[in-house]
């Protein structure tokens, strides 16, 4: 009897390249001798509804989901209301694919549909805020609005830069939450234009960002927290510094983190994997150790 393989892909996902390869990479999950059930996704949730649904109804070996980090995270976060839990395979189609560079996929399609055949199968960390999953990115402050903000007609015509562009229109009005941050023995009081938790080498489009050595399966987080600059040239500094992946700033605190608090006297919104993830005052993250299974390219 054939293995099933659940496809989901969003068609709108960065600049809908899926579209130009959908025959190819079915063939290739053909010859991965699965049976093959595919949906296009329709808007907001259904990633997520599809998975609930589907393996509610049937067992599935695998799930390949194709988009971008929104897509993915719904597929996750319906997978972990899920017992069994299958594999879950990821074709980067979306405009920046931040978590798709730590899996060591090819940059096309129909190769990284291969990988997803013959890849190594990995258990990875994933995280949760407040009772949501995020994949790779838990953010607040400066520029992360940008990224759940942007239009998708932009993003569709103008790729990366469309972030880019969002990002630039925000320059003028940082804003600082003033925040109490505990994590295990340590209490930090101070005001904040920007604040990530993050299991990623590239975070927004931008390499190294949580420094170079982001591990996906050790049970932790990179915590970073950017405290308010005086002045324009200490801001250049800051997002200099941040660009470079140089952790080693006095406006800069990191630390490695297992589970963290946050609280703030004004509600604040935060970023999940890209989308928005609602406003709170108050927040509890925790990193889930080894929660789901993905697969990755090997060297
Ligand atoms: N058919 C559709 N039309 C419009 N939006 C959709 C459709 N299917 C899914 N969506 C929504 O699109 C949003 C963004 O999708 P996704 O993250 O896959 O792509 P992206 O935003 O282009 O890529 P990236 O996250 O890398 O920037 C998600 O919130 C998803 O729910």
């Amino acid at each position: 009897m054939k293995n099933k393989l659940l496809f989901i892909y969003n068609p709108m996902a960065g600049k809908s390249k899926i579209k130009t390869w959908l025959s190819s990479i079915v063939e290739c999950f053909g010859r991965g001798n699965y049976e093959i059930v595919i949906y296009a996704t329709k808007g907001k949730k259904d990633a997520k509804n599809i998975v609930i649904d589907c393996l509610k109804r049937d067992d599935y070996e695998l799930v390949v989901c194709s988009g971008g980090d929104g897509t993915l995270n719904e597929v996750i976060s319906g997978i972990m209301e899920l017992e069994k839990k299958p594999v879950i395979g990821f074709l980067p189609s979306g405009t920046t694919n931040d978590f798709a560079s730590n899996l060591k996929l090819p940059k096309s399609l129909p190769k990284a549909a291969k990988v997803i055949m013959h890849g190594e199968v990995f258990p990875c960390d994933i995280g949760v805020i407040n009772g949501k999953y995020f994949t790779y990115t838990a953010a607040f402050g400066l520029f992360t609005d940008a990224s759940y903000e942007t239009p998708q007609i932009y993003k569709n015509t103008l790729g990366r830069m469309a972030y880019i562009l969002e990002g630039i229109k925000r320059l003028p009005n940082w804003k600082a939450y003033h925040m109490e941050i505990k994590c295990e023995d340590r209490v930090i009081n101070d005001n904040f234009i920007y604040g990530m938790v993050t299991n990623s080498v590239s975070v927004g489009g931008f390499k190294g960002i949580a420094g170079k050595d982001v591990l996906l399966d050790d049970g932790l987080f990179e915590g970073i927290f950017v405290k308010m600059p005086q002045n324009v040239i200490e801001f250049q500094a800051v997002i200099n510094d941040l660009l470079k992946g140089n952790l080693n700033s006095d406006f800069i605190y990191s630390f490695l983190v297992k589970e963290i608090s946050l609280l703030c006297e004004e509600m604040v919104p935060w970023s999940l994997d890209g989308e928005y993830g609602g406003e709170y005052n108050t927040v509890e993250i925790k990193n889930l150790h080894k929660a789901i299974t993905i697969i990755r390219g090997v060297d």
